[in-house]
């Protein structure tokens, strides 16, 4: 099954990077296939106008819906599906997380819809929410300029999780936040040398002792996630004794 995926935005040159690295190699071998499109196509002004002032006044430019909605029809289609996931990235959308990338990681058509200025026209997303299944997520508690960069970030967490992807799948399963850790942050990781400008491999995991090394990963995934990341825990991780 090859997954496509199509970036609707002003700055569609943001999503070259997908030629190269991982995702590059995904296209190749026909996992995804990548389609970058530019909302302005769907102007017809001389300027090629996307935005427009904010009713209710206030400040900064919001998206006019027209341009999306003829996107959309050419794009997309104009009958209801809901196996097509429109994403819509933004700082007032729900936390984007592992669960929603390894959901996402089996669907056949992800459109993401990357805004720009103050944003875009609600009406955009209540029209694309009568269509299609929709996410409104954000990375974090921060603002960017647009949407385009959470893409790439959702892109890469959604498209290494696609089955054939990866040289070597258990690799996944050891991850921060995979369900092979129980949702914990992955313990600390060492290589050769085993002494480094003074600092040494610790011994447990030079002892050849299975059982005492897994021990101390785990440990270390709950002193972790407990240090770090408070909200993660619950009363099971404890702190090891
Ligand atoms: N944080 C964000 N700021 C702007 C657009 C999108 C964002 N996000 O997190 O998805």
């Amino acid at each position: 099954m090859t997954m496509r995926l199509d970036y609707l935005s002003i700055f569609p040159a943001y999503f070259d990077v997908l030629d190269i690295s991982l995702l590059g190699k995904a296209a190749v071998n026909g996992l995804v296939e990548v389609h970058a499109h530019d909302l302005r196509d769907w102007t017809h002004d001389r300027h090629r106008t996307v935005d427009d002032t904010p009713c209710g006044g206030g400040a900064g430019m919001v998206m006019k819906p027209d341009p999306w909605g003829e996107a959309f029809d050419e794009i997309i289609g104009t009958e209801p599906d809901s196996s097509v996931h429109v994403i819509f990235p933004s700082p007032s959308g729900a936390p984007f997380t592992q669960s929603a990338a390894q959901e996402l990681s089996s669907a056949v058509r992800i459109v993401f819809c990357c805004g720009r200025y103050e944003g875009i026209d609600h009406r955009v997303i209540d029209y694309a929410r009568s269509m299609w299944t929709v996410h409104e997520v954000s990375l974090g508690d921060y603002v960017l300029n647009g949407g385009e960069v959470a893409a790439l970030a959702i892109t890469e967490a959604v498209v290494r999780l696609v089955p054939g992807f990866m040289g070597n799948p258990e690799s996944l399963a050891e991850e921060s936040f995979s369900a092979g850790q129980d949702g914990l942050l992955e313990y600390p990781l060492f290589t050769r040398p085993v002494s480094w400008r003074g600092l040494d491999v610790p011994e447990v995991l030079m002892s050849g002792h299975h059982g005492r090394i897994a021990k101390w990963r785990r440990d270390e995934s709950v002193r972790l996630t407990c240090e770090r990341r408070p909200d993660l825990t619950d009363s099971d991780f404890g702190v090891p004794h």
